[in-house]
């Protein structure tokens, strides 16, 4: 028997911050792409990034340049407070996490068990340089910006 879509249908959740698109942010969101059949991406609300500089832009414009990316098939703007509340809505198959990004695999998949949720944890690949002068990071880019016209 043929199965239905909704039987091979997985569904990969990403997330980040993704403040000024570069071509890693196209890489980590193709690998995620490339571990199921749709893609869904949180994006990080502003007050929620608290390790680094917050982003220069707004979530909405975040929001709206991760949604245009061919490879994403929807994309919002994250729960202010519980990272778990967009995960139960989109009940997704695998959460794919950034190379670098600093969530731990184990944790947040314990996290998901202890919420009852049944959901794969794995790593996106890290994107390396294509020629001399790519920049792959936002803080990168800044910091050209800053340098070359300020
Ligand atoms: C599974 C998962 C779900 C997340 N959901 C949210 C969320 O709903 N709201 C939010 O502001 N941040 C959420 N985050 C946090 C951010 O997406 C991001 O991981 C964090 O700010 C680090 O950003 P960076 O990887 O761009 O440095 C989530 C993170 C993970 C791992
Ligand atoms: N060069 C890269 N290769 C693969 N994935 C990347 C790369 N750069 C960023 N990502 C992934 O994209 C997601 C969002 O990244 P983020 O918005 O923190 O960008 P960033 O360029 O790393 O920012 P910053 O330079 O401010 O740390 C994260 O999961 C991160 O792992």
């Amino acid at each position: 028997m043929t199965p239905s879509p909704s039987d091979t249908s997985t569904t990969v959740v990403a997330q980040g911050t993704f403040d000024i698109l570069h071509p890693g942010h196209v890489h980590y969101l193709s690998d995620a792409a490339s571990m199921g059949t749709e893609l869904h991406v949180i994006i990080a609300r502003r007050e929620n990034v608290t390790h680094k500089e917050p982003p220069v832009l707004s979530n909405e414009q975040r929001r709206d340049m991760v949604a245009a990316l061919e490879v994403v098939d929807e994309a919002r703007i994250g729960h202010p407070e519980d990272i778990f509340v967009p995960i139960r809505d989109i009940e997704p198959d695998v959460i794919a996490l950034g190379y670098d990004q600093h969530h731990e695999e184990d944790s947040i998949a314990e996290a998901l068990d202890e919420r009852g949720i049944d959901c794969e944890v794995r790593r996106a690949s890290g994107r390396e340089p294509n020629h001399d002068d790519e920049l792959l990071s936002t803080g990168d880019i800044i910091d050209r910006v800053c340098d070359q016209r300020c």
